[in-house]
């Protein structure tokens, strides 16, 4: 049955394009921003940016030649932003229950807009009590992200880095399969490299090559990249506890013949090195400096918020 502001596609990722067996945090994002991304159109019949990516806790890992269903659906509209809620689940493995087991969740959100100026979207009526209490959490979790993005705003990169500080760089190039409608780049392809440099900087610190993102958390758009910048992503590693490390993301854009670039998203992740389907113990870090221990009091806070976020919006 089709549900006006829901859709539900299936995708499968082949073992020859991830040889490590499982599906990458990149490639999992890049599914779940398609669905958003369609449902989000649909409800506002008009072109739209993702402009928060919300937390994702990986729960599961997505094996290779495995149907991957993700379902997205509306859940609250505010002027010309659309909420969608999506997950990922494995119709074909059951969870302790006997239902399909959910790989991760997380809220999008995108805005509306024509010609870069945001429209208005038709407004989304609840018709159930459920569908009442999920307009009322995404509501109610706009003022929390609020506060998390200003705390991640005011989270100070140092120009210089110590010697235990194990700070990674990866650059790339915005090129035209990274665009989406208006030649600026789409929020999966700013997703896959955030997760492409946590991904380096995590094996570097714990000296293995096999590390996966147990959780990333929301990514904030604060500027579009246009097709043919040069974009760089720092990854930091602020936190370690027993077998995770928080890493910190900052992204930034400039026009290929600049050398100064502009922020244009920044986020927070924890990855982990699994040996046997669990996190394995990781060396420890120590802040050395008085700003690395003000980083990282910082990024563990966040992370326990954009924690707290996540779950309770799963919790419906
Ligand atoms: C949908 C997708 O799968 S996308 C693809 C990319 N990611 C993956 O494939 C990972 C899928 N998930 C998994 O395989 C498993 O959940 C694993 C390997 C990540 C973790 O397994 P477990 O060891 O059982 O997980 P556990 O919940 O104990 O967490 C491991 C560590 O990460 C930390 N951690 C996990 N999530 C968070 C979070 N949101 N905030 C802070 N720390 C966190 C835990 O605290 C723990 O560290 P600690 O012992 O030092 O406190």
């Amino acid at each position: 049955m089709h549900v006006r502001g829901a859709l539900s596609l299936d995708f499968s990722a082949e073992s020859y394009t991830h040889p490590t067996g499982t599906v990458d945090a990149g490639t999992v994002i890049a599914w779940i921003d398609k669905v958003g991304y369609a449902v989000a159109a649909s409800w506002s019949g008009s072109f739209v940016r993702a402009a928060y990516v919300g937390n994702m806790q990986f729960r599961h890992p997505v094996p290779v030649d495995t149907r991957a269903t993700v379902q997205a659906r509306v859940v609250y509209t505010e002027g010309a932003q659309i909420h969608v809620q999506t997950r990922l689940l494995l119709p074909e493995i059951p969870d302790a229950e006997g239902r399909p087991v959910v790989c991760t969740d997380c809220l999008m959100v995108y805005t509306a807009e024509e010609d870069g100026v945001p429209q208005d979207v038709p407004v989304w009526e609840p018709a159930t009590e459920r569908q009442a209490e999920r307009a009322r959490q995404a509501r109610e979790a706009t003022g929390l992200r609020a506060e998390i993005e200003g705390g991640m705003a005011a989270m100070p990169f140092p120009d210089q880095v110590g010697e235990r500080d194990e700070l990674v760089t990866l650059r790339f190039l915005a090129g035209a399969s990274h665009a989406t409608v208006g030649s600026t780049v789409r929020a999966a392809a700013v997703m896959r490299w955030i997760d492409e440099a946590a991904a380096v900087c995590a094996a570097r610190w714990s000296g293995t090559e096999n590390v996966v993102a147990a959780f990333a958390g929301g990514v904030r758009f604060v500027e579009t990249i246009r097709v043919g910048e040069v974009v760089s992503v720092d990854a930091l590693l602020v936190h370690t506890s027993a077998r995770a490390m928080h890493v910190a993301l900052r992204v930034y854009a400039a026009r290929r013949h600049e050398r100064q670039g502009r922020v244009v998203a920044h986020s927070l992740a924890v990855m982990v090195a699994p040996d046997d389907g669990r996190a394995r113990p990781v060396e420890q870090w120590e802040p050395e400096s008085e700003w690395a221990a003000g980083l990282e009091e910082k990024a563990v806070e966040l992370v326990r918020l954009r924690s707290e976020a996540g779950a309770t919006w799963s919790s419906v």
